[in-house]
């Protein structure tokens, strides 16, 4: 299916020209940090038990998280488009009819339960879209033709910022909300410069290399094989082996064998799998042009920080170059270019990124700013250090603007007991077809299924204990159609591109104000019309409105009556 954006005029601010310097010397360590790692996936990237100073030495990767407040000048403006009907019920309750957005732009059809028959699109928002067109932006000819062919004609804002800044050699940090296309926001710009779409030789005046050109860091094996078939779908089938997955889970052996035969140019896996080829020498990653790091602000966290040294240290890494060169003054820095990407960009990463990075700059939709232009609040060295950023002020200040601005977001409360009973009248009340819902632990989500299934809802479970065979077919079938509620926990909240999900629910509070954003972000892709609701318990409810400062979006209170979402004013609940 084409997209047909049509002609939409929009400012395109200039990119900015002067080339940033970066601190020098900054240095990191990671001598200091001794936990061991955790497997599979982790709750909180940001938590400040997490923290290890380095005191005295050189800053750990760990301590830079505790500075993070950036003011972030061009906040997203909160642009609705489209949302929901209100109508006044009484004089303290507003009753909502959501609708759907009626912009003519490719509609998504929703992966319906087969035996409800009911139809609905979700359409994606035109404003999401540059209106430069891929050929505009310097892409190769093939590379344009195989995204007509995938019916992708037109940018997104982000990618239409990304491209040219990536292609002209820059380090980059990419903050965008969720769902408005990051990932061909890194991935063209390489794809541009390595492997058969590229500009014809000549034009390029990089020389021939073979071996692997990027590799591509994720933090889950579902969000890795996600982009593997981003990759897949540019390079098309008869060179898909030309990108090969590293993620944890899968035969080691096997993929160890396939990179020995089909020599792939980009490798896609999460930290630990990367990290343990590469220790056994089974990938050769010294002479790669590109590392991204998608999510990188869990990337960075505690949790990965060893295979992430490994990782930050081999990859691009020049032939005779020691790892204390590469974290060194620029004359002896990697080769590769990095490019860290989240839609949450605490400021702890955009020092990191300061102390690797070549001219790095901040990519947002409509702005590219050299990160030496943003002001560095110095860390926090005690608790009463007033000035100074807080590692939770930090998580907050990451969140903002990481939203987009299609989603509508609402709060209700009930018992634990009647939490399951709350959601399914939510779903009935708002028509969801395919729904998220998030809890932070494992154990209830088979219960919560079994209490779905007994309503006559189709629901499945997601979590990191199921193998990676039972994770894909869970995912595949929810995609599918075939289920309609996903009950999961934060091995969901990241990356996961469903476009038909049209709801989240939080049946737990999630931790802060970051993962409320990733997990909300699993709907409303690409503009499209998506719900949020957390459900949480009468003295829960301040967490909520606390967050809904932080994150400067309203989430409104409300309740699900009579199969109707009944939004109340803020005053009768305060
Ligand atoms: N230019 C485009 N035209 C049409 N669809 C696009 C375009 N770019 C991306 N998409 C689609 O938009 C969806 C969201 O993209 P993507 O997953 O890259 O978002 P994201 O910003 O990385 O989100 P998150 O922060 O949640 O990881 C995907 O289904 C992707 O295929």
């Amino acid at each position: 299916m084409r997209l047909s954006i049509g002609q939409v005029h929009r400012n395109v601010l200039a990119l900015a020209s002067s080339r940033s310097c970066f601190v020098l010397g900054d240095r990191l360590s990671f001598r200091l940090l001794s936990q061991p790692r955790a497997a599979g996936f982790h709750q909180t990237a940001w938590h400040g038990s997490q923290i290890v100073e380095d005191r005295g030495g050189p800053l750990t990767l760990a301590s830079l998280e505790v500075q993070n407040r950036v003011e972030y000048g061009n906040k997203e403006k909160m642009a609705r488009t489209g949302g929901p009907k209100l109508s006044s019920r009484g004089s303290s309750s507003l009753k909502v009819k959501p609708r759907v957005s009626s912009l003519n732009v490719k509609p998504v059809k929703t992966a319906l339960p087969k035996s409800s028959g009911i139809k609905k699109t979700l359409k994606v928002d035109e404003a999401l879209f540059s209106a430069k067109s891929f050929e505009e932006l310097g892409l190769p000819p093939l590379l344009v033709d195989q995204l007509n062919k995938e019916g992708l004609t037109a940018p997104t804002e982000v990618q239409s910022a990304a491209i040219p800044i990536i292609a002209q050699k820059h380090d980059v940090v990419i903050q965008s909300y969720t769902g408005s296309g990051k990932t061909l926001a890194y991935l063209l710009p390489i794809l541009s410069k390595i492997g058969p779409l590229k500009r014809p030789m000549g034009q390029d005046n990089s020389e021939k290399r073979s071996g692997i050109e990027a590799v591509i860091v994720a933090p889950s094996r579902e969000l890795g094989m996600q982009i593997v078939r981003e990759v897949e779908k540019i390079l098309g089938p008869n060179d898909k082996r030309l990108v090969q997955q590293l993620v944890g889970g899968a035969n080691r052996s096997r993929q160890e064998e396939a990179l020995k035969k089909n020599r792939p140019i980009i490798v896609v896996g999460t930290p630990g799998r990367i990290s343990e080829i590469s220790a056994a020498g089974k990938l050769h990653t010294h002479g790669c042009r590109f590392l991204v790091l998608d999510e990188v602000d869990q990337l960075l966290s505690f949790n990965y920080r060893e295979d992430m040294h490994r990782i930050l240290e081999h990859v691009g890494r020049k032939s005779g170059t020691t790892s204390r060169d590469i974290l060194g003054p620029i004359a002896r820095r990697s080769e590769r270019q990095t490019i860290l990407v989240s839609a949450t960009i605490p400021f702890s990463v955009i020092r990191a990124a300061r102390s690797w990075g070549h001219d790095p700059v901040l990519v947002r939709a409509k702005s590219v700013v050299p990160l030496d232009s943003i002001t560095v609040p110095r860390p926090a060295l005690s608790q009463t250090d007033a000035n100074s950023s807080s590692p939770s002020n930090s998580v907050n200040q990451a969140a903002v603007g990481s939203l987009p601005p299609s989603l509508e977001h609402y709060y209700c409360t009930a018992k634990a007991q009647h939490k399951v009973d709350t959601l399914r009248r939510c779903i009935h009340a708002l028509e969801a077809q395919t729904v998220i819902a998030f809890m932070n632990n494992t154990k209830p989500l088979k219960d919560v299924v079994f209490k779905l299934e007994a309503r006559g809802i189709k629901a499945t479970e997601l979590h990191g204990d199921l193998g990676k065979l039972a994770r894909s077919t869970v995912l595949k079938k929810f995609k599918d159609g075939e289920y309609r509620v996903l009950v999961t926990n934060e091995l969901s909240a990241r990356g996961l591109d469903v476009p038909e999900c049209d709801l989240v629910v939080n049946l737990d509070l999630p931790t802060d104000s970051t993962h409320y954003a990733h997990r909300a972000g699993r709907t409303g892709r690409l503009g499209r019309k998506g719900i949020v609701v957390t459900i949480c318990e009468e003295n829960e409810a301040f967490v909520v409105r606390k967050m809904r400062k932080q994150l400067t979006v309203p989430i409104k209170p409300c309740e699900f009556t009579e199969g109707e979402l009944v939004v109340h004013k803020e005053e009768d609940v305060e």
